[in-house]
């Protein structure tokens, strides 16, 4: 071994002078409980208990004369038990064994300290009795003279009263009106039983050895408590071991606390300060998510939306409010069929239309009318996969593609004062003059319009423009499908969408597709929701962690009283438009029509008749132009300064004439003019 090879000495790393970095966090508890504090929880509570009370109330109410009926044939049996227990108090009979004991030991103090007391006791027991039965007996015959009726009254009373003394111990006859099932309250050993049920060798190493926490880092943090409708345990785990590892194993944890898998949710804690990667908050709800009562949807009667700042949209596990800020955002949904998306998709549609700025696109390709209740305050929208359904869409989306090179070209004119960070703000979005108000474009089954092979490329690309230029220029795009797969959500959208929402689904392929490369692997799993569990998905992009959430439950009648709402708000600020009144996407809105002119005219070919060009540009998009005739290409080419003049050219026959036509330079100059318009703006 060479010098080189000798080990170092250890150095010590625990200096005891190295100061403390003081208290990271204090947690005050809180004074009043939740309930106490927040209207609508006080009014959630108030309305429960009323609801169990009135529930008691009828339940116990049609049972009377069940009830009096067996009181009073029990009746009997009470009265013979109320002498006999009467007979034992009156003659002391107690205190018999004492006597009697006594005696036997021979212990004549005790005997007639204890008969002195009995013959106290018998005089004022019996004088008691005696007087209590006068004056019943008087207080009888007087009711019989002065008032018979209330004789039966009070006759009835002692029957019944009688009667319940009379019923049998096991079997009272009046029972309760709600059978409940009370649930194992949740301790530090259930929870430690559950955590070693997962198999993990590190923390059953750190089971083994519980009280040493300096050894391997694992114990409990706080106590136990209540939180909501469920315990919450928070609990450091063994070193290297991350809430990953135990959300991973969740079934084996639910099995190990007794509980079905939807009230057992093991996450990270990102929230407190003095949180780190080994702290493992474990919440175990009552009952599973599904079926946990929510709190109504705040925004379902009252209240305005402002886009721009986080909006309530669900509860947690907890049953507390989610929020999602659809601003700045482009939103992909996604899960297998019936489970909740497209009422998810109608969700983010009600709350875009409580803020009346906001337009909205609304394109339902399933065609069953979901989104219907939305149509009175839609600036374009449309039901169906037919192909003049995907037609009008397309049209609707190429307004949506020339908006967003008018805002791109606003937001560029506009000084930094106004516009520091070169997107839409929310004074911006609220100045009428500028035209930067949120636009809310939504798709259900958006795989329709991406798969249609005529016009599927071109709605593709707008829409993967929308996702990628729209947040910041205020255009928020909504994309729901039942097959997230790579060509029903094109990679454009799924790699670029802000905000992504996933009810169940049946792989890790189709998990990723909707929540980002790598959630499956780290956790973030919605193969594990069962087909009961509608309307809860994983929400990831709001906060730093993927969350899940039950989404609120809007029917359509509940989306109809949102709509009416939002219509009357719309009225009052002016922006009822479009759809709402009528209207809908011109045929060449978002169209180059100049360009199209000219990819329609040969290099070689100085000037063509505008009759041509029609039946050219019809061959190129007949969506557009297949109807067009030569003087719709006079008047598309006016206002960009292309006038038409004689031509001299042949007919198809070979025949020359003279008819109406344009020059190409024009059409060429006119396109350069253009250009050289918006460079400068
Ligand atoms: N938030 C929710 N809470 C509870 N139940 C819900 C919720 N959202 C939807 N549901 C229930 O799930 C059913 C299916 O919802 P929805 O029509 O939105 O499913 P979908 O995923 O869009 O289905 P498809 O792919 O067939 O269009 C609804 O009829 C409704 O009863």
């Amino acid at each position: 071994m060479g010098d080189t090879d000798v080990p170092a000495p250890p150095v010590p790393v625990d200096n005891p002078k190295l100061a403390a970095p003081g208290v990271a966090a204090e947690k005050r508890r809180p004074i009043l409980p939740a309930w106490l504090k927040d209207r609508s929880e006080f009014a959630v509570t108030a309305r429960h208990t009323a609801n169990r009370l009135g529930y008691a109330s009828l339940f116990h109410g049609v049972r009377l004369p069940w009830y009096a009926t067996q009181l009073a044939v029990m009746s009997p049996r009470g009265a013979c038990r109320f002498v006999a227990s009467t007979n034992r108090w009156l003659w002391d009979r107690e205190a018999a064994p004492l006597r009697d004991y006594a005696v036997r030991t021979d212990d004549v103090e005790e005997y007639m300290r204890l008969a002195r007391l009995r013959g106290n006791r018998v005089r004022l027991r019996g004088l008691v009795t005696v007087v209590a039965a006068v004056f019943g007996v008087g207080f009888a015959l007087w009711l019989y003279v002065m008032a018979p009726a209330f004789l039966y009254v009070f006759a009835a009373g002692g029957v019944l009263t009688l009667g319940f003394f009379g019923q049998q111990p096991d079997a009272p006859v009046i029972g309760p009106a709600v059978m409940r099932t009370e649930l194992q309250k949740l301790t530090g050993t259930i929870v430690l039983r559950a955590l070693g049920a997962i198999n993990d060798s590190r923390i059953n190493a750190a089971l083994k050895d519980f009280g040493n926490k300096s050894a391997h880092g694992m114990g409990f943090t706080s106590e136990i408590c209540r939180d909501g409708p469920g315990y919450r345990a928070e609990l450091d785990l063994p070193f290297g071991v991350t809430p990953d590892d135990v959300i991973e194993k969740r079934e084996a944890l639910a099995s190990g606390l007794r509980r079905k898998l939807g009230c057992v949710w093991p996450s990270g804690d990102s929230e407190s300060q003095d949180g780190h990667e080994g702290r493992l908050i474990l919440w175990v709800g009552d009952k599973p998510m599904n079926a946990t009562t929510k709190p109504p949807w705040p925004l379902l009667k009252d209240g305005q939306v402002d886009l721009f700042k986080p909006v309530v949209f669900g509860n947690d596990y907890r049953m507390g409010p989610m929020a999602v800020t659809l601003m700045f955002a482009a939103i992909v949904i996604g899960s297998i069929p019936r489970m909740g998306k497209t009422f998810l998709l109608r969700l983010f549609l009600l709350i875009a239309a409580l803020d009346p700025r906001a337009a909205l696109y609304a394109f339902d390709f399933k065609g069953t009318g979901d989104l219907k209740a939305l149509e009175r305050i839609c600036h374009r929208y449309r039901a169906g996969d037919e192909d003049e359904d995907v037609l009008y869409v397309l049209h609707a989306l190429r307004e949506i593609k020339e908006e967003l090179r008018r805002r791109a070209k606003v937001i560029r004119s506009l000084p930094s004062s106004r516009c520091p960070e070169s997107k839409v703000t929310p004074a911006l979005a609220s100045d009428k003059s500028l035209g930067l108000h949120p636009i809310v474009v939504g798709l259900d089954e958006c795989q329709v319009p991406f798969e249609h092979e005529k016009y599927g490329a071109e709605l593709e690309s707008i829409c993967t423009d929308i996702t990628k230029r729209g947040p910041a220029l205020g255009i928020v795009g909504l994309f729901a499908t039942q097959r997230p797969d790579a060509k029903s959500l094109p990679p454009g959208i799924s790699a670029n969408a802000v905000l992504r929402f996933c009810l169940k689904v049946m792989n890790h392929q189709a998990n990723d597709m909707v929540l980002g490369t790598g959630a499956y692997k780290s956790g973030i799993r919605a193969t594990m929701f069962s087909r009961s569990d509608r309307g809860i998905c994983w929400m990831a992009g709001e906060g730093d962690d993927p969350r899940i959430v039950s989404s609120a439950f809007i029917d359509a009648t509940g989306a109809e009283q949102v709509v009416t709402r939002a219509r009357k708000m719309r009225e009052e600020y002016g922006n009822v438009t479009g759809h709402a009144i009528g209207e809908g996407p011109a045929e060449t809105a978002g169209l180059d029509i100049l360009a199209d002119v000219l990819k329609s005219v040969g290099v070689d070919e100085k000037a063509v008749w505008c009759e041509r060009i029609a039946s050219r540009l019809a061959e190129m998009r007949p969506d557009v132009y297949g109807e067009w005739k030569g003087e719709n290409v006079t008047a598309a080419l006016k206002p960009w300064g292309v006038k038409s003049g004689q031509v001299w050219g042949q007919t198809d026959e070979g025949e020359g004439a003279n008819r109406r036509g344009i020059q190409r330079a024009d059409v060429a100059a006119a396109i350069a003019r253009r250009d050289a318009d918006r460079l400068a703006a």
